[in-house]
């Protein structure tokens, strides 16, 4: 995959190109015009997700990664709604997000400014995030050992996905299904986590409607009140998989967006230092940041930004399949083609961003510092199946971001030069794993860590 949507091929073979993967041709689609045509203009033409024989085997069509047609219309429409309707934009979810970032504030300061991997309690801060909401709150706790095995189960399956051995069971599915191989143990990992999952719905049956509500808890009612229709596609085993999609989605993909922020606050002195001034002169010094915040934040917003647009964390995690045939940018593109949009092409194509291979936050800035939108920001991508956690991902990135920011020097261990900006390719595109220091700021102790 990282092969096919390198900058190499589009410069020689233009902004649509087939590669043939064996005997499967996909379709790469490069820069902001092509991709806005394919995603937004024939968004309903290339909703489709190509279920390769390893996803189907783990998988099936369940749930709403993987899932085509009217299970993932309704699947989806269910998880976008219960999303909303468990906090987007209400204060509980903010309180929470808050409440967790002080919790990976607490989690440096241990760290007393030695150097350190940052990675780690990152991901166990927005898994426990995603755990909160869909199995309540008794999940935070990371005492439970299936909370590691989770964390574990996702690292391994991300990093499964880009190799051979992916590639040789959807090549040899019918061999490879009764081989051994690193394969069998992410099947292994699956029913550990689907296990853990389907105890959870028990426990959840058995103290029906005790609040707070969970993601488990409304998709349980909505279980309830589909009953008697036929075309239903609510039941326990969609339920496991979207609970499963959610923390696959949800995890990695902002865990890695907060660990690139360090890297390039690391990398970019000065424009550290301007962001926490900004924060320092908006905001009192005990005062815990809200998601309203931002707005007069524009200088810290725009740096969330461009450390997005500059990681492209989910570069080529978006393959779609073309459910009618249909034309686009002057091709035939007939029904069942697999299309790859190169969402990394799309954040660093020549025609939208000033210096694309820059990390610049005056990309998002006017001449004036006011925070500015452009439309090739299309990290959570676009159309039909654009990213449904993407306001939840914001929310949260600011909230830890901010919090971080304010709270810590960030910078690289004494007598060490080099800092790592090339990624590792594990689903997504990582930071290499390195150490760097999170040196506490004056005066920077959070209401929560006062005790307030
Ligand atoms: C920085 C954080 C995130 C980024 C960059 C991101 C990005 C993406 C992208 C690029 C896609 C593929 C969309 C496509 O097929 O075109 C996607 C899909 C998806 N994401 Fe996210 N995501 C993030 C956070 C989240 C969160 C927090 C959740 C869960 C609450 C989530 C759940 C999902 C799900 C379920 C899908 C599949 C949607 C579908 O197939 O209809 N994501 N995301």
């Amino acid at each position: 995959m990282r092969v096919l949507v390198s900058p190499q091929l589009a410069q020689s073979y233009g902004s649509v190109f087939t590669v043939w993967l064996g005997s499967t041709p996909i379709v790469v689609l490069n820069g902001f015009r092509a991709v806005k045509e394919a995603l937004v203009s024939n968004s309903e033409q290339f909703s489709g997700r190509p279920l390769t024989p390893f996803f189907q085997d783990l998988f099936g069509e369940k749930g709403v990664i993987c899932s085509n047609g009217h299970t993932w219309r309704q699947q989806r429409r269910f998880c976008l709604m219960t999303l909303r309707e468990l906090g987007l934009g209400k204060r509980m979810l903010e309180l929470q997000l808050q409440n967790e970032a002080a919790e990976l504030v607490k989690a440096f300061r241990q760290e007393q400014g030695r150097p350190f991997d940052p990675q780690v309690p990152i991901v166990r801060s927005t898994t426990r995030v995603i755990g909160a909401l869909v199995f309540g709150h008794h999940f935070l706790s990371e005492e439970e050992p299936i909370f590691l095995e989770l964390i574990q189960a996702i690292n391994l399956g991300l990093a499964f996905v880009s190799t051979i051995w992916r590639r040789l069971y959807d090549m040899f599915p019918w061999a490879l299904r009764y081989l051994s191989g690193p394969h069998q143990k992410i099947f292994q990992y699956h029913e550990t986590v689907r296990g853990f999952i389907h105890h959870e719905i028990t426990r959840h049956r058995l103290r029906a409607l005790e609040v707070p509500k969970d993601f488990i808890n409304c998709y349980l009612s909505q279980i309830t009140k589909a009953m008697g229709d036929p075309v239903s596609t609510f039941n326990e085993e969609n339920l496991i998989q979207v609970v499963i999609d959610l923390f696959l989605g949800g995890t990695d993909t902002t865990a890695t967006t907060l660990h690139w922020a360090l890297v390039y606050l690391v990398h970019h002195r000065a424009i550290q230092e301007r962001a926490q001034q900004e924060l320092d002169e908006v905001l009192g010094a005990s005062q815990a940041i809200c998601y309203e915040d931002r707005e007069r934040l524009p200088y810290t917003r725009a740096v969330l930004h461009e450390v997005q647009r500059h990681s492209s964390v989910v570069a080529v995690g978006a393959v779609r399949q073309c459910v009618t045939s249909t034309w686009m940018h002057g091709y035939y593109v007939p029904k069942g083609t697999i299309i790859l949009p190169n969402l990394a092409s799309v954040l660093h194509d020549p025609e939208c961003w000033e210096t694309p291979q820059q990390f610049n936050p005056g990309h998002f800035l006017d001449k004036d510092g006011n925070f500015v939108t452009n439309e090739a920001f299309l990290p959570f991508s676009a159309g039909h199946r654009v990213c449904p956690g993407e306001q939840l991902a914001r929310m949260e990135l600011f909230l830890m971001f901010a919090t971080l920011l304010r709270t810590f020097r960030f910078q690289l261990p004494e007598g060490s030069r080099d800092l790592r900006l090339d990624y590792v390719f594990g689903g997504t595109l990582q930071p290499q794993p390195q150490k760097i220091c999170a040196v506490p700021r004056l005066g920077s102790l959070s209401p929560r860590e006062e005790g307030l």
